[in-house]
């Protein structure tokens, strides 16, 4: 039923799964704050953004060498495989790691490991987008982004994440011009907790390319079409908005208006293993909810392949699979 897909909104760190916590844990010696397993499972309940990234932000302390960055890529490529995903543009949080001690070098070398062999072991090609906390000091993330580019560490883009609100994309107009200048992918969230504003500032200051969540781009008809004028892709995570309180119920998430609006929006997973699913599930639960139908969940997964940093033969390649994911359906 579900085609062939892109993923571009799916933080590393949020596909820790919490078996996968407590044994690294355990690897390590770590003392986590969580008993047992259903100690920890107990605290999936999120009041709002910021009650999610303190639960993230603890158990992402068990990553500590390449092998376990590798492992955490590779259990996710695993499973974003079996949800159909063929291209994936992975999030990492850089500053979450270097200022616990761990070197950028040891976060990326790990990732890449994965990411090298992703073609070949699980049919999906990939890119790696290095994220700013926004709540930390835009020279922080200037000076993590100044070492990547200077150490030659492959990255393809930069984005913007954690607590949005009293933080908005135009503290980062040097990073962001910096990060463009060097040739890379600009991407940042706005618009999910924040409002339309900031996602003004991300496309007129920031320059970029895409814009993670947006969702409450629709409280301003002017943004809605500038956006749809210039095709600029929205990420939209249906099962997150609904976790973390974005949106009261699925019933009331605006990815129906936005679609009817002739926005470009795909379906992305933000933080699977804190949100109830992979990109499966949410695909399913957008379908349960409003009755899409596979039309319609087609021109999503070409959304995502439109939305994705691909060049035109890439992009050609994953069109094709669609066609064929269609034919075998109506044949
Ligand atoms: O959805 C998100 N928003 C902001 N920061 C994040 N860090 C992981 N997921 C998110
Ligand atoms: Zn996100």
């Amino acid at each position: 039923m579900r085609p062939p897909v892109a993923e571009l909104h799916v933080h590393l760190e949020g596909t820790l799964e919490p078996a996968f916590i407590i044994e690294t844990a355990g690897k390590h010696g770590i003392g986590l704050p969580w008993r047992s397993l259903e100690h920890l499972e107990a605290q999936y309940e999120f009041s709002d953004l910021q009650s999610f990234l303190d639960l993230l932000y603890v158990n992402l302390e068990v990553l500590r060498d390449e092998e376990d960055f590798e492992a955490v890529t590779r259990r996710y490529l695993v499973r974003a495989s079996a949800a159909g995903v063929r291209h994936a543009e992975i999030f990492f949080d850089v500053q979450a790691h270097t200022r616990r001690g761990i070197p950028a070098e040891t976060v990326i070398r790990g990732i890449r490991r994965a990411l090298d062999r992703s073609v070949a072991d699980h049919g999906i090609s990939t890119k790696l987008i290095m994220s700013f906390w926004r709540d930390l000091p835009a020279a922080d993330a200037m000076d993590a982004l100044a070492h990547v580019l200077d150490a030659g560490l492959p990255i393809d883009g930069i984005g913007l994440d954690s607590a949005e609100v009293g933080y908005p994309p135009s503290l980062f107009v040097d990073v962001y011009r910096t990060a463009r200048d060097a040739g890379l992918h600009v991407v940042a969230h706005a618009g999910e907790e924040g409002p339309a504003e900031y996602v003004w500032e991300a496309l007129d200051l920031l320059h970029v390319e895409r814009v993670d969540h947006g969702i409450r781009s629709l409280e301003d008809p002017e943004l809605v079409e500038r956006l749809v004028r210039d095709r600029v892709p929205l990420t939209v995570c249906p099962l997150s908005n609904v976790r973390l309180r974005t949106v009261d119920t699925m019933a009331e998430h605006p990815l129906p208006r936005m679609l009817e609006l002739g926005l470009l929006v795909s379906l992305n997973s933000d933080d699977p293993a804190y949100f109830g699913g992979y990109l499966d599930a949410n695909v399913d639960a957008v379908v349960a909810e409003f009755g899409l139908d596979a039309g319609t969940v087609e021109q999503l997964a070409r959304n995502s392949v439109d939305s994705a940093f691909l060049d035109s033969s890439e992009r050609a390649r994953l069109h094709a699979e669609i066609d064929a994911w269609r034919r075998d359906r109506s044949g």
